[in-house]
């Protein structure tokens, strides 16, 4: 049982932490129909794209400050029953606005549900604004620009997320460079369902210290050296892995085998009502997988924790918290 072991998760997309109850009762509010993506109480989808158009769907059902302000509540107080002591959330100002909010609006009802979760439950997040690929390299740049302005003081990382096979890395340098420069923790989604190559190009352009997913750097020898070598952290995702049918089961997962070979893995949830994972689904999921102990479970937090876009006290008491 991994249920006490404290955990950390760096990779969550709050719009696609939306439980189908939650959009549902959204979809009521604002008199939306959700049927084209929600049957009774899952999502539906059968491949990335349409994942990527109910993740669209449920994001343009939150519309006010206190829509965000009950989403970033409920994501929290639910993952600190699982013992999660950290989360880190990717917030998209781009679905903010296709939903007609300002991103100050959307990154203060963030700000007011992650204060809340934390006074009722301790949890500790901190925000990573991410630019969507697929809506190209001007709008991923005015996203870096935003963040590098620190519209909020819990914005501490700058990510991109979206469909991964659209253009090359090279492109979104600039983006990058503007949010490094202005001091924020770099991520990038790469290596989820485009090859190495992917994983390689977003360490030559953009030089991140995480990767969000980065699993497909398995399949080549070099690059998984090179991973270990320079230290970078995957934001490993096995849950949503499995449910995008990336490996057809967990014991075909390259989890262990980075690990193993001197990878910094972690355990993230991605979107946990659409892939039916939570954190503390990830946890158990390769603790049963690869007969992990509790000490070396805690140590996958630990990686987080160090990784994390955090200041150093914050830091320092969360590492505290690990025992
Ligand atoms: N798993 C994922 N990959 C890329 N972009 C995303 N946006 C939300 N979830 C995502
Ligand atoms: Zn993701």
């Amino acid at each position: 049982m991994t249920l006490n072991v404290k955990k950390a998760e760096l990779h969550c997309h709050i719009e696609g932490a939306a439980s189908p109850a939650l959009v549902k009762a959204q979809a009521r509010k604002y008199g939306a129909d959700v049927s084209t993506f929600i049957a009774d109480d899952h999502y539906v989808w059968s491949d990335f794209t349409e994942f990527l158009a109910a993740y669209d769907g449920a994001a343009a059902l939150f519309r006010s400050e206190e829509d965000y302000a009950l989403l970033a509540r409920t994501y929290l107080e639910g993952i600190a029953a699982q013992n999660a002591i950290y989360a880190e959330i990717f917030v998209s100002p781009d679905h903010a606005a296709a939903a007609g909010l300002t991103a100050e609006a959307y990154l203060n009802g963030l700000g007011e549900g992650i204060e809340a979760a934390r006074s009722a439950t301790g949890i500790e997040c901190r925000m990573i604004i991410v630019g969507v690929r697929h809506l190209g390299a001007e709008k991923v740049e005015a996203a870096a620009r935003l963040a590098a302005t620190r519209p909020h003081s819990l914005i501490t990382g700058f990510g991109m997320a979206g469909e991964e096979r659209f253009g090359r890395v090279a492109d979104f340098t600039r983006a990058f460079d503007i949010a490094r420069d202005a001091g924020l923790g770099i991520t990038i989604h790469a290596g989820e369902l485009a090859g190495p190559e992917s994983v390689r190009d977003a360490l030559d352009h953009v030089r991140p210290s995480r990767i969000g997913h980065g699993v497909r750097a398995s399949e080549d020898p070099d690059l998984v050296r090179r991973l270990a070598d320079e230290g970078v952290v995957l934001e490993v995702c096995p849950g949503s892995n499995l449910a995008l049918n990336v490996y057809p089961d967990i014991t075909s997962h390259p989890f262990d085998a980075l690990r193993r070979e001197g990878v910094k893995v972690t355990l993230s949830s991605d979107d946990p009502p659409h892939f039916h994972s939570s954190i503390g689904h990830e946890y158990q999921l390769v603790a049963d997988a690869w007969g992990y102990s509790s000490a070396e479970m805690t140590g996958f937090t630990k990686t987080s924790i160090e990784a994390a876009f955090v200041d150093e006290p914050t830091r320092e008491i969360l590492l505290g918290q690990l025992g």
